[in-house]
């Protein structure tokens, strides 16, 4: 399924950091004070997906700028006996907007399964948090040529249960896993194609209006040298960073036109 460029520019296009497991908070705070000005944009959204524990210091510098703060990941229950897990209405207390939930080393490192990624996006939506919903495919997939049954699995699972209406606000990451800090970027014909099924995954589970809504990032070393031919593409609106997002070139991937 083919759409046009027109169409794709009715969706705003969203730039997301994934910080990963770096910055102590007072390390937060002077990044985001440095990263501020760079990353003002009128046509794109920013967010900073930061450490748990950064969040507070993350959300006081961010204030009166157009940095959301969000979260690396999540747990499916409000309170409980949960040793060191952050339930979802913790992180709301602070003011966090978004959730990146299932990433590639969530499920390698952590034993994270389409299933808990789907009780995970489905308590994110009951408390208002945008849930990042990330997929994608090993080097072993790509090369079996298995990928797009593969991403498009992870997707019917991760949205069982949620409404078009939730499903319109929720961004997916596409990070292929071969290219996420490896220096590899998919190539802009590859990244288009898998976000463009995953649209088409969206429109058979949903509805079209629901895949015109909804906002797939492209990640895996994104760059400020490969964002706007990506960010360009009629089904990628935007992309989730990680290295890149921890430097000035961030600035530049936001305000990638
Ligand atoms: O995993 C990623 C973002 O979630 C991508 O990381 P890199 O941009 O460092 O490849």
């Amino acid at each position: 399924m083919s759409r046009k460029k027109d169409i794709s520019l009715m969706r705003k296009t969203i730039v997301a950091g994934n910080w990963k497991m770096n910055k102590t908070p007072s390390e937060a705070k002077a990044l985001i004070e440095e990263l501020k000005p760079l990353v003002a944009s009128e046509t794109s959204d920013v967010v900073f997906c930061v450490p748990a524990i950064d969040i507070p210091a993350a959300i006081e510098a961010a204030a009166g700028s157009n940095i959301a703060i969000g979260a690396e990941n999540m747990y499916f229950e409000e309170s409980g006996a949960y040793t060191g897990e952050i339930a979802p209405n913790m992180l709301t207390d602070l003011g966090v907007k978004y959730v990146i939930l299932g990433h590639s080393e969530r499920r390698e490192y952590f034993a994270e399964t389409d299933e808990t990624v789907n009780k995970k996006v489905l308590k994110a939506f009951e408390h208002g948090i945008t849930p990042i919903v990330c997929c994608g495919e090993t080097l072993a997939q790509r090369e079996q040529g298995v990928t797009i049954d593969f991403v498009r699995q992870q997707i019917k699972i991760a949205f069982q249960g949620v409404s078009a209406d939730q499903a319109k606000t929720a961004v997916i990451a596409y990070e292929p896993i071969w290219a996420i800090g490896t220096g590899k970027v998919a190539t802009t014909e590859q990244a288009q194609e898998v976000c463009a099924a995953i649209r088409a995954c969206i429109a058979e589970v949903y509805d079209e209006a629901t895949a015109e809504a909804i906002r797939i990032q492209y990640g895996g070393s994104v760059s400020a040298a490969s964002a706007p031919e990506l960010f360009a593409q009629p089904d990628i609106d935007g992309g989730l960073v990680g290295g890149a997002s921890l430097k000035p070139d961030f600035g530049k991937i936001v305000n990638y036109k």
